[in-house]
């Protein structure tokens, strides 16, 4: 949005024009969710208390009852004239009065330093004692890029101005936020960080025959039902033919599994030798025994797609990078926070810089979970927030590695499959285990088709 800014600025552009463009917005979104109430306005020193002060001005001329509460000290560049333009009262923030409605314009992007006890205090009053509150970008107290909370209050909405910022999809971002509405102020925004989307799929085509559909080979491990759930998982992610690879009970079904009798690494370089694979996953249940050790280099020396999980991150730990950057076929790396850590030492900025970062060092496409998953690779990242925190259960992490083996294994991405891991757990709805979870991906596909 910076650098969007910058050359909007370049071409001619004017701060004031952004300014009451983005207070247009917010008085938009505020007169709608006010209905007539009063409007306490919190303005700060910076751009973001100049869209504070436009949106008072045009809220104030739509009718609305309106008074701004002004955080001392001098206000700077184009708030200052927008300043001058509101003509309605204004008090000090310590002097404020709560009212029911509360639009918090003290800090957006430019928020430097964790918000003093005092400012703090204030704003939590104002925003608690509200029936309504709405924050002008980002609620005040949010770092931008990471999502780390400065001090910021749990706020009803936010308008995000001209695009989404990270702190609005990361970290403490996903609970102060409260629901993210964007506004357009007409300056075009475009580079390598996205949010998620619903992805668009194919039937098979019409001559399609099950392995050209992509055929996903799962390594069985000391917990066999983690990679009964990856498998299963898979073959409902659109794979033509799922093959089990271990020494586990062939009767625990799905029947259209396929189980081969893999011992050891050995057995496993033969079965690895069919040219017909598209993907394999290893990971879930694995277990960190020698064993399991040598069935990982197995894979990771095969010239397949790899779905790397669970244990396997974990015994690839700080080799994981230099391991994978050596490796021709794509990698897909699943880990949680934990796994991150153990495989990618500490790492300047927030989870999404920290994901490029290893993403560009291992040349892997990293999935990086959790409540907000970010999605890496050489050529950006993208933001996937799934809305439903029941997937916090054990099992959900080997349903999406399965999930992930399917979509690559057909030529899809990584991404396609973590929307409809999230889009089956929205479906599933509340206390679901992660078997049940599976039931619901054929209908979160349906939606994409
Ligand atoms: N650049 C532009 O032209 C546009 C910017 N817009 C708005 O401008 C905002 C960014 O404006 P700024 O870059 O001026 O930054 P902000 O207004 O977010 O904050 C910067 C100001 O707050 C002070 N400050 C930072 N952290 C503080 C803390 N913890 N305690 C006390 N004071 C603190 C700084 O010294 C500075 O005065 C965006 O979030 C958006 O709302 C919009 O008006 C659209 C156009
Ligand atoms: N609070 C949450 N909100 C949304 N998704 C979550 C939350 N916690 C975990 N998840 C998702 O659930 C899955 C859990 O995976 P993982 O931690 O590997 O569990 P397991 O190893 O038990 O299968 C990941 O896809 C993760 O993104
Ligand atoms: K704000």
């Amino acid at each position: 949005m910076r650098d969007a800014e910058q050359v909007w600025f370049n071409g001619g552009g004017s701060q004031v024009e952004a300014m009451e463009r983005a207070g247009a917005a917010v008085a938009r979104e505020a007169a709608r969710f006010a209905i007539g109430r009063g409007i306490l306005m919190l303005a700060g020193p910076g751009n973001n208390g100049g869209d504070a002060y436009v949106a008072a001005r045009l809220l104030s001329e739509a009718g609305h009852d309106v008074a701004v509460a002004a955080l001392g000290g001098k206000t700077e560049g184009t708030a200052a004239e927008m300043r001058m333009r509101w003509h309605g009262e204004t008090v000090s923030l310590e002097e404020a009065v709560p009212r029911p409605i509360v639009i918090d314009g003290l800090f957006g992007t430019g928020v430097a330093r964790e918000l003093t006890k005092d400012v703090k205090t204030y704003l939590h009053h104002i925003v608690n004692n509200a029936q309504f509150s709405l924050a002008i970008d980002l609620p005040s107290g949010l770092e931008t890029d990471s999502g780390d909370d400065l001090g910021a209050a749990t706020m009803d909405v936010t308008v995000a101005v001209g695009s989404l910022k990270p702190a609005h999809m990361l970290g403490a971002g996903l609970v102060r936020c409260g629901h993210v509405l964007l506004a357009d102020i007409g300056i075009p925004v475009s580079g390598p960080i996205w949010s998620l989307g619903r992805p668009q799929l194919s039937a098979p085509a019409v001559d399609a025959h099950k392995y050209s559909r992509g055929m996903v080979l799962v390594v069985e491990g000391d917990m066999p039902g983690a990679s009964r759930l990856c498998a299963r998982a898979a073959l409902h992610g659109g794979a033509g033919y799922v093959m089990l690879a271990g020494t586990g009970s062939a009767e625990a079904g799905p029947d259209a599994l396929v189980h081969r009798r893999v011992e050891d690494a050995g057995a496993l370089r033969n079965a690895l030798e069919d040219e017909r694979i598209g993907a394999v996953v290893i990971g879930p249940g694995l277990g960190r025994s020698d064993a399991a050790h040598a069935k990982l280099d197995a894979v990771l020396e095969s010239p397949h797609r790899a779905v790397i999980d669970g244990d396997a991150l974990t015994l690839l730990g700080f080799e994981t990078a230099d391991r994978l950057s050596r490796r021709d076929a794509l990698s897909v790396l699943t880990p949680h926070a934990g796994e991150f850590g153990r495989m990618f030492e500490g790492g300047e900025g927030g989870k999404i810089a920290r994901t490029r970062a290893a993403a560009a060092r291992s040349g892997a496409t990293i999935v990086h979970k959790g409540p907000d998953t970010v999605i890496a690779d050489g050529d950006g990242a993208i933001v996937a927030n799934s809305g439903s925190s029941w997937l916090s259960t054990a099992g959900t992490g080997d349903v999406l590695a399965g999930l992930v083996g399917a979509r690559i294994a057909a030529g899809g991405s990584a991404g396609q499959a973590v929307w409809l891991h999230g889009r089956a757990a929205q479906l599933a709805g509340p206390a679901f285990a992660a078997d049940d979870l599976i039931a619901h991906i054929a209908p979160a596909m349906k939606e994409c088709l």
